[in-house]
């Protein structure tokens, strides 16, 4: 199966109070197995609500979105909750981790109750060594630094080798040489790995460093340096 990500006429509507909020309007994008996408646009432009559907966290209002040749519109939330798994890796803003576990333990968080053919403890010891906490496995987050605990994060996201990133502003608490250091990371997991990374930011200066950028405004794409014509 191929990886590609097709978004047809993704359409998302809030309603509530009388006020009827388009937040996403009839968005058509596609995204090729192993892009680096970065989407960018002012706040309230559908950013996140575009990514909560892509990574099948929301349900649609309208449209759809295909993974490979697979249409998830039929999914009930088991077997989205099973795709996520076996397909993507989430990173926000906030890193979620839990606060009571070690780093070694939060990465491999994701596989509890999950049988896999690998050994968990080995490959969450191995990515924890790819974000360079090799020396930190048994620290709790409060013992280390939002950088850090971002990196926990994003090791944590990679343990089932995804096919694709999804990253919600990562690098939104980080200052601006954390959140640099963030994006790398990214970028050289993206090249070494070759998952797919979509990263939404409110920063210009990292989002311009993609294969490819996308601007959001109102619920639509209105510039795409990966389509000539936007
Ligand atoms: N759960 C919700 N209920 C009602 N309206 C919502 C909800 N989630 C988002 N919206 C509205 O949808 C629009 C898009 O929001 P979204 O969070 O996707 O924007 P964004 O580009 O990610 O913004 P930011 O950069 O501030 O995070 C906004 O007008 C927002 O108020």
């Amino acid at each position: 199966m191929t990886h590609t990500i097709k978004c047809i006429r993704l359409h998302k509507e809030f309603k509530g109070d009388g006020v009827n909020t388009i937040a996403l309007n009839q968005v058509n994008l596609e995204f090729k197995e192993g892009e680096f996408v970065s989407i960018v646009g002012s706040s309230g432009s559908g950013k996140s609500t575009f990514l909560s559907l892509v990574g099948t966290l929301d349900k649609p209002s309208g449209g759809t979105v295909h993974y490979g040749k697979l249409d998830l519109k039929g999914f009930n939330s088991k077997e989205l909750a099973d795709f996520r798994f076996e397909n993507i890796g989430f990173v926000f803003q906030q890193y979620h981790l839990l606060p009571t576990l070690t780093a070694l333990e939060n990465v491999m968080a994701p596989l509890l109750s999950r049988k896999v053919s690998y050994d968990k403890k080995e490959r969450a010891k191995q990515l924890l060594e790819e974000v360079g906490l090799g020396d930190k496995m048994n620290s709790l987050p409060s013992q280390l630094s939002g950088g850090q605990q971002q990196r926990v994060a994003v090791a944590r996201a990679l343990i089932h080798e995804p096919h694709w990133l999804l990253a919600d502003e990562p690098t939104g608490n980080l200052d601006t040489e954390t959140g640099e250091m963030i994006f790398d990371l990214l970028l050289r997991l993206n090249k070494e790995k070759g998952c797919g990374v979509i990263f939404v930011t409110h920063e210009s200066a990292l989002a311009v460093r993609a294969d490819r950028m996308i601007e959001m405004k109102d619920g639509s794409v209105i510039r795409d340096t990966g389509v000539s014509g936007l």
